[in-house]
């Protein structure tokens, strides 16, 4: 594998990466990003799509098409595409390699005995093979996304490579070498924040390092008849000097997030978040009597709406309340979200508002300013209000509420920017609430 050097590797102009002792280097701003700057734009290298998506989604872009529009490869019949123009695209991308080997390699048993996850794994081996074995080998030292994917960090665990199609042109110890930076580096792309496939994007990889309250955030731009983009957005304003971070899992997962860092990727994360709940301890059980459980979000929610910034972002563990530590823990958030689907569910609006302000202030305290699922939350409560609006009689207080989190939530989601299928998502939902507004 490569060296820094060797790999050659095109920053982009606005980011310079820095040496660090542990995880060998952190990216850093070399100019001044607004909150919905875009940091870096990068294209898919290789991707796959999540079986569920085949035929819903063109193989090569990831257009989402009507059922039974998408045109069929005739020769595998296992990849689908808007057209003519994206088939000749993916087949001289590397599906030429795999189209008459893709149908016999997948119903091998080899392959059928792979986990779930181990078969994107070996499907997005095969098409990173595909795809270099389509350039000869000048031009595979030539193509500076192929030399960063190989400069990249391996995982921290030795890992075999699962079987692959088509097994020539790299040998076995260099396919697992390979395979040994898929952990730790590749991504899952998302269309408003639902997975739908698996994708390596050297590039990203090679830049940005996790924090659990990052500054900025991966989203993914779908266009015809090209390759999905990787777009790495500002959540806030951000210095000239700054280390820029990326969360590479869900900051809410407080209690088991630092196992998967050690495991997965090799670290101890040392962002403001961790510090405070390393400092916190051991996270106690939530009270199991509803009245006291009640008390205890009444409380959060006191504490946030009085907090400033939070404590989770400036790393000043001694404005934590340890009599809130119980809301750290995991079940914390399942049990709101469960009360709050539930009751929402079964038209108990009440209910249901008290249990979404309760998440709403967790969420503040653990995830960064203008964090995706803030926006969600908030979206998921304005539909709530509305409901009840339109369920029962209209008071000032629930039209409040309904203006403030939708507004809240437009906020977000227009810092965010466009991602994910052009036609729907957040923005849109949101675009209708203000409409409907209109008519109260
Ligand atoms: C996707 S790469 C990030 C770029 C990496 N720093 C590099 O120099 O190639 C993921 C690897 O970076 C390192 N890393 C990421 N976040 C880190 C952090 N917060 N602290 C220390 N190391 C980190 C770990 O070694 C991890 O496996």
């Amino acid at each position: 594998m490569l060296s820094d050097s060797e790999a050659k590797i095109n920053l982009a102009e606005n980011v310079y990466l820095e040496p660090q002792a542990v995880g060998r280097s952190r990216c850093m701003a070399n100019t001044t990003f607004s909150a919905g700057s875009i940091i870096l734009s990068n294209r898919s290298f290789v991707n796959v799509l999540l079986p569920s998506e085949k035929g819903h989604r063109c193989d090569h872009c990831h257009y989402l098409s009507s059922p039974g529009s998408l045109k069929r490869c005739t020769g595998c019949v296992s990849f689908y595409y808007c057209d003519q123009i994206c088939q000749s695209k993916h087949w001289k991308s590397g599906h030429r390699k795999i189209c008459r080997l893709y149908n016999s390699y997948t119903s091998t048993p080899s392959f059928q005995a792979l986990e779930e996850h181990k078969k994107m794994d070996a499907l997005l081996l095969s098409s990173l093979v595909a795809h270099t074995s389509s350039v000869d080998a000048n031009e595979r030292d030539e193509d500076t996304a192929f030399t960063t994917f190989k400069s990249l960090l391996p995982g921290p665990m030795a890992v075999l490579a699962p079987p692959i199609c088509p097994r020539y042109t790299f040998s076995a110890e260099v396919i697992d070498g390979f395979y040994a930076r898929f952990e730790n580096n590749n991504f899952s792309i998302h269309s408003h924040f639902k997975t739908y496939a698996h994708g390596i994007f050297p590039l990203a990889s090679r830049l940005f390092n996790h924090s659990c309250m990052p500054n900025a955030a991966v989203k993914f731009i779908i266009q015809v008849h090209e390759p999905v983009r990787l777009e790495v957005v500002a959540l806030r304003a951000i210095s000239k000097g700054d280390e820029i971070c990326i969360p590479y899992l869900d900051p809410a997962l407080l209690q088991t997030r630092t196992t998967v860092f050690d495991l997965t990727y090799g670290f101890t994360c040392s962002c403001s978040s961790c510090s405070v709940v390393r400092k916190v301890g051991i996270i106690p059980e939530l009270p199991e009597d509803p009245v006291e459980f009640q008390a205890v979000c009444k409380r959060l929610r006191e504490f946030v709406k009085a907090m400033g910034l939070s404590p989770f972002l400036t790393s000043d563990d001694s404005l934590f309340p340890r009599d809130l530590a119980c809301v750290l823990h995991e079940s914390f958030i399942s049990t709101l979200s469960e009360q709050f689907s539930a009751a929402s569910h079964d038209g108990h609006y009440d209910v249901a508002l008290e249990s979404s302000t309760s998440l709403f202030a967790l969420y503040q305290l653990i995830y960064p300013p203008n964090y995706p699922q803030i926006g969600l939350h908030l979206l998921e409560k304005a539909k709530t209000c509305w409901n009840h609006i339109v369920s029962s009689t209209l008071t000032m207080a629930l039209a409040a509420d309904l203006e403030n989190s939708v507004v809240a939530a437009k906020e977000i989601f227009t810092i965010i920017g466009q991602e994910g299928d052009p036609e729907d998502g957040p923005l849109v939902e949101i675009e209708t609430l203000l409409e409907a507004e209109k008519s109260l």
